[in-house]
């Protein structure tokens, strides 16, 4: 199994202080920071585009993982190249044709991702796996921070995992230290997290909690 990766997700920061809050997260053990972008059309929610990950970029070096949440994601490649995002993490249900959006990602120079809805069965994505560099199973339904963690997610992660052992496998939504133990056995390696790492008076806790929990499992491994 990869190495753990901690993810904290941007959406439950406080947007007006965004540099600020990157580098509190960085500095509190963040290995990437997960950017939400929303366009309330394939989720009910809007969040942040472009010019918003080029402001950021212009503060700080970190691996942005950006979760396209977006229809039309073939639309969007050129601009968060511009705009310096790391990752570009499409959704399997938003396009007919992943396979030239996959070239497209690479193409403009970005690591690109793959996720599924929690109603997706893990299957539909078996046959891209080995052109991507992580796939994302939603815990929670896709749109909103602060829902419960989708237990009932995790023999997707675990069927993904037996399949692709070296497989960066990501899980969003609900993690928290009450959750992450059954994501890291099923063999999650990369955690996102929003509202247990933001709503922390201590997040460097929860970051590290997470990251034990995974490398746990993989010494078991
Ligand atoms: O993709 C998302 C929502 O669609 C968020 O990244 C996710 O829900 C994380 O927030 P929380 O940890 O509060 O559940």
């Amino acid at each position: 199994m990869p190495i753990a990766k901690i993810a904290p997700s941007m959406l439950s920061s406080d947007f007006a202080s965004l540099a600020a809050e990157a580098h509190r997260m960085v500095k509190n053990g963040a290995d990437w920071l997960h950017m939400d972008v929303m366009d309330g059309h394939f989720v009910p929610n809007i969040t942040i585009g472009a010019p918003v990950i080029q402001s950021l970029r212009k503060h700080t070096n970190v691996f942005l993982d950006c979760h396209m949440m977006v229809s039309n994601p073939e639309k969007w490649v050129d601009d968060f190249t511009k705009a310096g995002a790391s990752l570009y993490c499409f959704h399997i249900e938003a396009t007919n044709e992943p396979e030239a959006l996959i070239e497209q990602v690479k193409k403009a120079g970005m690591k690109v991702g793959v996720a599924v809805k929690p109603k997706t069965p893990i299957e539909t994505i078996f046959p891209l796996v080995d052109k991507v560099d992580m796939c994302l199973v939603m815990t929670v339904e896709p749109g909103f921070g602060g829902q419960k963690f989708m237990v009932d997610c995790m023999p997707k992660v675990q069927a993904l995992r037996e399949k692709f052992p070296d497989l960066d496998i990501e899980v969003d939504g609900g993690l928290s230290p009450d959750t992450i133990d059954s994501a890291a056995q099923a063999g999650a390696n990369v955690i996102v997290a929003g509202t247990s790492v933001f709503k922390s008076e201590n997040p460097k806790d929860i970051i590290s909690v997470f990251r034990e929990k995974v490398e746990s499992v993989q010494s078991k491994s």
